[in-house]
């Protein structure tokens, strides 16, 4: 799940459009703790950017590096990666300069993106020079624009181009694009799977209305846009300077079905998605389990002694079943504010550690007692394994544990990276075999008709026909899927997971900390094609001229300074570049093949003695 933002004020000259986007990342920050970065716009149309790993506070160094963002437009992204890797070249926005000099931000995952790939490479002839599909949708739109052939494009070329686009993206997407000295661009996936909406408020000059996009409606809330309406599925607008925004739908609409998940653990609670509001629904989520719980546990129930959340998302629903069980209610965890969220950390390892580091039972609150836990979810067990573990070392008797969300059987794969099927603890296993793994006495899952209710019921739209997409409790997904994709999607994971031990490898070396196995295994390198095989390390083909220019830290016709904050101007000929330029040289994109190659990371941070 990443956050998307964009602003463009009314006033051509204003230089805040970065400072009310960064105000608005932090706002958001929950979405996605990877990356960040902002892209404005100033006057003539250039460019300036900054992206890099980590978050926000870090990229943007606690605010310093936004007075070198003017302009009075920009987008901005939060990254927790779906696709691709958590490589910094694949932070966003990603930039391309041909046609016009276009940006854009993504939040979702393209299914087809192998096909995509493909085509940009063979029909289109563009270098794409990352693993991320939020590049080749870029490309795809940045390819459909310069079919127009002139000069300078109007906003019905825009929706002219992304009518082609929509008819070769297969997935789900909320995205926000900028046109250099032209305006902003929004668009939503035919479902509306991923979640956009739009804010408008009278600029501080009073000389127009300044407008705001975003993942969630609490940022615009927050930055003072107090009117705003959600982006349809297959509908886009664009805001020119100076203009009112249009509206156009740019593809059928297909359904109207945000992830269901969003509600469940996602967005804040204090955002408004499709006009459901997420506490209202946690609430919901809440009562519906319990009477799920009551029927589950039968006269059991008279032994629970407490209900306790596990912070934090679950508060909410935890209240509200504590409420409709006539039981105590107990915050028993106490929440480590300055440990992030648990899940959306990168490595199995690194989450196991955050939930200790997280959370922290207060010893008088479980002693003797029989507790019932309800959290938002359960996805791979990790959390929940620790805390019944932390439970019982606190002295509880009993622990129950419960989950607002139905069993996660099923990969997600439209933004959010839940894990491999093989991962989720669900997978395959009924409760009784998952109590057994997470060590509780009992496990209580909500139903999928429960969940979608307490969703739905909330909908300003016909709630019988609300829909959602709820693939990863059932395994249908709202859109086509190929038949191969899954299989595809566990051998991706699996070599990324490889890459993240190639990886740490590296910066062992390039640290000085590495052991002999560490250095032994950087520098022998791992390649791997775009189907996720591995290649041996002594296969000698040859990429050709992209590939050099990569290893040398600059793909052709980039911008950027390579330190992962950088300015760049617009361009208005030659090749495209994605400008992210920041020396990242691990994934290096010849067309066909990306050969990955750890020994060569080291040796452009001339450590190749190591090796
Ligand atoms: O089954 P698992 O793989 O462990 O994942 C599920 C857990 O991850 C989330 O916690 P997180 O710390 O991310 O978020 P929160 O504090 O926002 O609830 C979520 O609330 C569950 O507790
Ligand atoms: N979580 C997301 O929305 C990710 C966007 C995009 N697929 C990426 O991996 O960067």
């Amino acid at each position: 799940m990443c956050g998307i933002i964009a602003v463009i004020h009314a006033d051509p000259r204003s230089q805040s459009a970065a400072v009310e986007i960064h105000d608005a990342l932090y706002l958001l920050q929950h979405r996605g703790q990877d990356a960040a970065g902002i892209v404005t716009c100033a006057a003539g149309g250039r460019f300036y950017q900054c992206k890099g790993n980590g978050m926000a506070s870090r990229v943007f160094n606690d605010g310093a590096r936004v007075s070198e963002l003017p302009g009075f437009m920009g987008l901005g992204h939060l990254r927790y990666p779906t696709a691709g890797s958590s490589a910094n070249s694949e932070a966003q926005p990603f930039y391309v300069n041909s046609p016009y000099g276009v940006c854009l931000a993504h939040n979702g995952n393209l299914i087809n993106a192998p096909e995509l790939r493909k085509y940009l490479d063979q029909d289109a002839h563009r270098h794409i020079n990352t693993e991320s599909d939020s590049e080749l949708m870029l490309n795809v739109f940045a390819n459909e624009l310069n079919e127009t052939g002139k000069a300078r494009v109007n906003a019905e070329d825009c929706f002219a181009a992304l009518e082609r686009m929509y008819t070769q993206c297969v997935g789900g997407w909320a995205c926000t694009a900028m046109l250099a000295g032209f305006g902003l661009i929004g668009f939503r996936d035919p479902y509306g799977i991923r979640p956009m909406v739009l804010g408008w408020r009278p600029s501080e000059s009073g000389s127009g209305t300044d407008y705001m996009m975003a993942s969630e409606s609490v940022a615009l809330v927050q930055c003072g846009y107090r009117e705003f309406k959600d982006i349809l599925p297959g509908q886009a607008v664009i805001i020119e300077k100076g203009k009112e925004p249009v509206f156009r739908q740019v593809h059928p609409q297909k359904g109207y079905s945000p992830d269901i998940f969003e509600y469940v653990y996602f967005a804040r609670p204090d955002t408004i998605i499709d006009g459901i509001d997420v506490d209202e629904s946690r609430r919901n989520m809440g009562f519906k389990l319990a009477e799920t719980i009551k029927r589950q546990l039968g006269p059991a129930l008279a032994e629970v002694d407490v209900v306790m959340p596990i912070p934090e998302t679950s508060i909410t629903s935890a209240l509200c079943v504590a409420e409709a069980l006539g039981k105590p209610y107990c915050q028993g965890f106490v929440k480590n504010r300055y440990i992030f969220r648990t899940f959306i950390m990168p490595s199995q390892k690194l989450r196991q550690k955050g939930v200790r580091a997280k959370l922290n039972p207060m010893r008088k609150k479980f002693e003797g007692k029989n507790v019932l836990l309800v959290d938002d979810s359960i996805v791979r067990g990790t959390t929940s394994r620790e805390i019944v573990l932390m439970a019982r070392e606190a002295g509880a008797k009993k622990v129950y544990f419960t989950s607002c969300a139905p069993p996660i059987t099923n990969a997600h794969i439209y933004g959010i990276d839940l894990a491999s099927s093989s991962e989720l603890i669900a997978h395959h296993r009924e409760s009784a075999a998952i109590a057994e793994l997470i060590g509780a006495d009992d496990v209580i899952y909500q139903t999928l008709p429960d969940l979608i209710e307490a969703c739905a019921s909330l909908s300003p739209r016909d709630p019988a026909t609300q829909q959602f997409e709820v693939g990863v409790f059932c395994g249908k997904y709202v859109t086509p899927v190929a038949d191969d994709y899954f299989e595809r999607l566990e051998r991706i994971r699996g070599e990324a997971k490889k890459m993240k031990v190639m990886e740490s490898a590296r910066d062992a070396v390039i640290h000085g900390v590495a052991d002999q196995k560490q250095i032994r295994m950087a520098a022998k390198g791992v390649e791997v094609d775009h189907d996720g095989n591995v290649i041996p390390a002594s296969d000698d083909t040859n990429p050709g001229n992209a590939e050099q220019n990569v290893v040398n830290g600059v793909g052709a016709q980039q911008s950027g300074n390579g330190n992962g904050c950088s300015s760049c101007s617009s361009s208005n000929g030659g090749a495209s570049g994605n400008g992210n330029g920041n020396g990242e040289s691990s994934r290096r994109s010849s067309t066909e093949m990306v050969r990955r190659t750890a020994s060569q990371d080291i040796s452009l941070h001339n450590l190749n003695d190591h090796a």
